[in-house]
């Protein structure tokens, strides 16, 4: 393609703004990362996602693209010549896109984990272990989601290990122990450079948790 612009806004400890990280890296495609911060949001931010407000936003030559899942969409059809995150099969496709959606469960039940105070806390950590494992039947012995090759679904969920330390403080257990697939998946996604440098480092997370709830008044 010839000269484009793509700029991303993002977050860093955001899995949907990881999801996007990964999605670019994958396909080799170079962009300028702009920070934002989401206690005074940007204009920039304002102008190109004015329904929601939210990071992250792929801005395409000036247009934006908004949504994670539909941004990841995007990258995969725009940059074809790379690598493919969704199968051309139509069944194949929509089940990836299906789990990909559910992921959006399991980012809710581990949110809750460690943004909710209370005593419903082993319902929390039990909801959130179960959307884990029902992920894990899925990838069953599969390399990744998307088979031999790391696709849609592993970009839709791999954030979640730059939290997993922060839902084990929280939640008190440990996810080796639990989902210990999906952790041997995580290692597997960590060998590629794309997923290594675009995710975040758990104890950053964990450290951004705190001051969250510190904020928030949650202790
Ligand atoms: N469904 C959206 C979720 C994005 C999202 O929740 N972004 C958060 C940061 S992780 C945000 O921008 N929050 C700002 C706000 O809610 O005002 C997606 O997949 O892109």
């Amino acid at each position: 393609m010839a000269h484009e612009e793509v700029i991303l806004l993002d977050f860093w400890p955001s899995m949907y703004g990881m999801r996007v990280r990964v999605a670019l890296a994958e396909k080799g495609v170079k962009f300028e990362y702009n920070e934002e911060n989401l206690a005074g949001k940007s204009p920039i931010l304002l102008e190109m996602n004015p329904t929601f407000k939210k990071i992250p936003v792929l801005i395409h030559n000036g247009k934006p693209i908004c949504e994670s899942l539909n941004v990841v969409q995007y990258i995969d059809e725009v940059w074809k010549d790379k690598v493919t995150f969704l199968p051309c099969d139509p069944y194949e496709k929509y089940q990836a896109l299906f789990w990909a959606d559910y992921v959006e469960k399991v980012f809710e039940s581990g949110r809750k984990l460690w943004m909710e105070k209370g005593g419903e806390q082993q319902t929390r950590k039990k909801n959130y272990i179960d959307s884990l494992r029902m992920l894990e039947g899925i990838l069953g012995h599969k390399l990744y989601f998307g088979g031999e090759n790391f696709g849609f679904l592993d970009i839709a969920l791999i954030g979640i290990c730059s939290w997993f330390y922060t839902y084990e403080k929280f939640g008190e257990f440990s996810t080796l122990i639990e989902v210990p697939k999906i952790i041997a998946w995580v290692k597997r996604c960590m060998q590629k450079e794309s997923v290594s440098k675009s995710v975040a480092e758990p104890l950053k997370v964990y450290d951004f948790a705190l001051q969250i709830r510190k904020h928030y008044g949650i202790e």
